[in-house]
């Protein structure tokens, strides 16, 4: 009974709880009974109640408190006069003055929110700052002033600075520092993670800097914040480093205090955090910015996380793969997660994490349109209907045929290849299995954070080759049909009907037990054709389409008729 309250946090006069456990649907005063507390709900939002604790006794509050934490629940400070939600932009979204400005209005349009805003750094500014660094390893340090990258993050932030109208001493102690860091590269002919990860930090830190400065210059009062400086405690693992629990409670207090002693709209760098043991800047892997949105959703327990991108949010498929991919409008974390892990780039792969655990719904909108309705993630959705959701793509993917040279029975073959993929620390993706074989795919960046050398793979094989006859099959494809598989059969025979009528032939299949996604796995050169021909069969229901599209192919357009979609 007493697990069905997670404590929020006090804020003046209120105590915020977040009821679980299905006792939302209760009124939320026998949730609170739940601590024998004679108390009287101040306000409702979602699972959520705040609490007067003026009306209660003192020792009954401290008591929901003590309770809580010795139970070991996640304590964050919550209040109904603190932030309201968080609005996340990507670097498409602030990529010049303009989108700035029009992100500015944005916020503004909503004047009912009071919102902590993550930013990205601008358009491409983390790649520019990746290639800067590789060539400062080789240029020689009286170079480093003219490398090119370098002499368009200088000029594309004062531009940005000077048609704001800001103060250009925002950011010029960081372009000096920027300047510096990458001659010290130059001098030691060495860029490592961890450097890498501190070089990247600057384009977050100057983002938010001109966008804070910005506000504050209309009008609008703004607090910047470096992640790493409010709580952001991550893994020591640079490149790629993941939140730790402690993240939460921190980042609560820091960013409810400010709130509280100051009111100011808080602009937080995205995608970076802070090494626990080495205490350097850490990032969260590319895209990691989405990360920081739902991390901070879920250490203030707000009712909503906005991730505002520059397409109508999660599409049927890539757009740059087949432009007509339509909006998903509603999505699960489940899904999402599946769909983000699986390549579709819209989302990063771990964000979907502390929404779900925090059951908060995550938006995904367009800053380019902002009356587009956008895709809503949330806990569980009606799937009555649902067949297909998104066709998600992920290339240059490593195939391993593994066939285990003992007799068939053999117990422990599978708990050897994995061990061996465990003690490499290689990522698996999509596997199939018979009793004596086993196929899999590897994860070609390991989450984004390196290549996958063809040294490793020799290693990898070397290896399983003392168990079992290995063949390895680089250049392939994984095709992830997002969707509802409990309609598998439904979805596979759709599939492999437009598979078969372009003569490709799927080389290996897996139903992932999350029970969201099927993935074929295809040469990489036939790859895109196929993830076109089955929007097509899925998502677009006009026969004669189809007709135009295949007419010239291989196989007989009839037999594509699309049944139910
Ligand atoms: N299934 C998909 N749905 C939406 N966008 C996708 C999908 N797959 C790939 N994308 C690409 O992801 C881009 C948005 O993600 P990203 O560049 O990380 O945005 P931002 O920088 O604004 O955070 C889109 O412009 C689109 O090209
Ligand atoms: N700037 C970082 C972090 C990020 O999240 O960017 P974006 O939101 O533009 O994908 C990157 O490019 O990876």
């Amino acid at each position: 009974m007493a697990s069905a309250l997670q404590l929020q946090g006090v804020q003046g006069n209120y105590l915020c709880v977040s009821v679980r456990r299905g006792l939302h649907h209760c009124k939320p005063q026998i949730g609170f009974a739940a601590f024998g507390a004679p108390v009287c709900a101040r306000r409702v939002w979602g699972n959520r109640v705040a609490f007067n604790v003026t009306t209660c006794k003192a020792s009954t509050t401290s008591d929901v408190i003590e309770k809580s934490v010795t139970e070991n629940r996640v304590v964050s400070i919550e209040g109904e006069t603190s932030f309201t939600c968080v609005m996340k932009f990507g670097g498409s979204s602030v990529a010049s003055a303009e989108r700035m400005k029009e992100v500015a209005t944005l916020i503004l349009s909503f004047p009912e929110e009071r919102p902590i805003v993550v930013l990205s750094a601008m358009g491409k500014t983390t790649n520019k700052l990746l290639l800067a660094g590789e060539k400062a390893v080789s240029c020689g340090v009286t170079n480093v002033s003219s490398i090119e990258e370098l002499c368009f993050i200088k000029d594309l932030h004062l531009r940005t600075v000077d048609q704001l109208g800001v103060d250009g001493s925002v950011i010029a102690k960081h372009l000096e520092e920027l300047e510096q860091l990458l001659k010290g590269i130059a001098m030691m002919k060495e860029l490592t993670k961890r450097t890498q990860d501190y070089l990247v930090s600057f384009g977050e830190c100057m983002s938010t800097r001109i966008f804070a400065a910005y506000l504050n210059k209309i009008g609008v009062k703004a607090r910047q914040y470096d992640a790493f400086e409010i709580g952001f405690i991550t893994t020591d693992d640079f490149t790629n480093a993941d939140i730790l629990e402690a993240t939460y409670p921190a980042v609560a207090k820091r960013l409810h205090g400010d709130w509280l002693s100051d009111p100011a709209i808080a602009i937080v760098t995205g995608f970076l955090g802070k090494a626990q043991k080495s205490c350097a800047v850490t990032t969260l892997g590319r895209g990691g910015s989405d990360l920081t949105a739902t991390a901070i959703g879920k250490a203030l327990g707000l009712p909503e996380i906005q991730v505002w991108k520059d397409v109508d949010g999660v599409l049927t498929c890539d757009p740059n793969i087949y432009p007509k991919a339509e909006p998903v409008p509603y999505l699960t974390f489940d899904e999402a997660a599946e769909l983000a892990y699986f390549g579709a780039q819209v989302l990063h792969p771990q964000s979907m994490r502390p929404a779900r655990e925090s059951d908060i719904p995550v938006r995904v909108k367009n800053s380019y349109n902002p009356k587009a309705p956008g895709t809503l993630i949330t806990k569980a959705r009606d799937m009555s209907k649902a067949v297909l959701t998104s066709i998600v793509l992920k290339r240059n993917v490593t195939m391993l045929d593994i066939v285990s040279t003992r007799m068939l029975g053999q117990y422990g073959f599978l708990a050897k290849v994995f061990s061996i993929f465990e003690e490499l620390g290689i990522s698996v993706d999509v596997v199939a299995t018979s009793e004596v074989s086993v196929s899999l795919t590897l994860d070609p960046s390991k989450l984004w954070s390196r290549e996958l050398i063809q040294q490793e793979l020799d290693h990898v094989v070397e290896e399983l080759e003392k168990i079992a006859v290995v063949n390895l099959l680089q250049n392939r494809s994984i095709i992830s049909l997002i969707g509802n598989v409990q309609r598998s059969s439904l979805i596979l025979e759709k599939a492999f009907r437009v598979l078969r009528t372009l003569g490709i032939t799927v080389q290996m299949i897996s139903q992932g037990a999350s029970k969201v996604n099927i993935s074929l796995v295809v040469n990489d050169s036939e790859a895109e054709q196929c993830v076109r021909a089955l929007h097509l069969a899925f998502f677009e229901s006009e026969l004669s389409e189809l007709e135009m599209d295949y007419k010239n192919g291989n196989g007989s357009v009839h037999e594509l008729s699309l049944g139910d979609t």
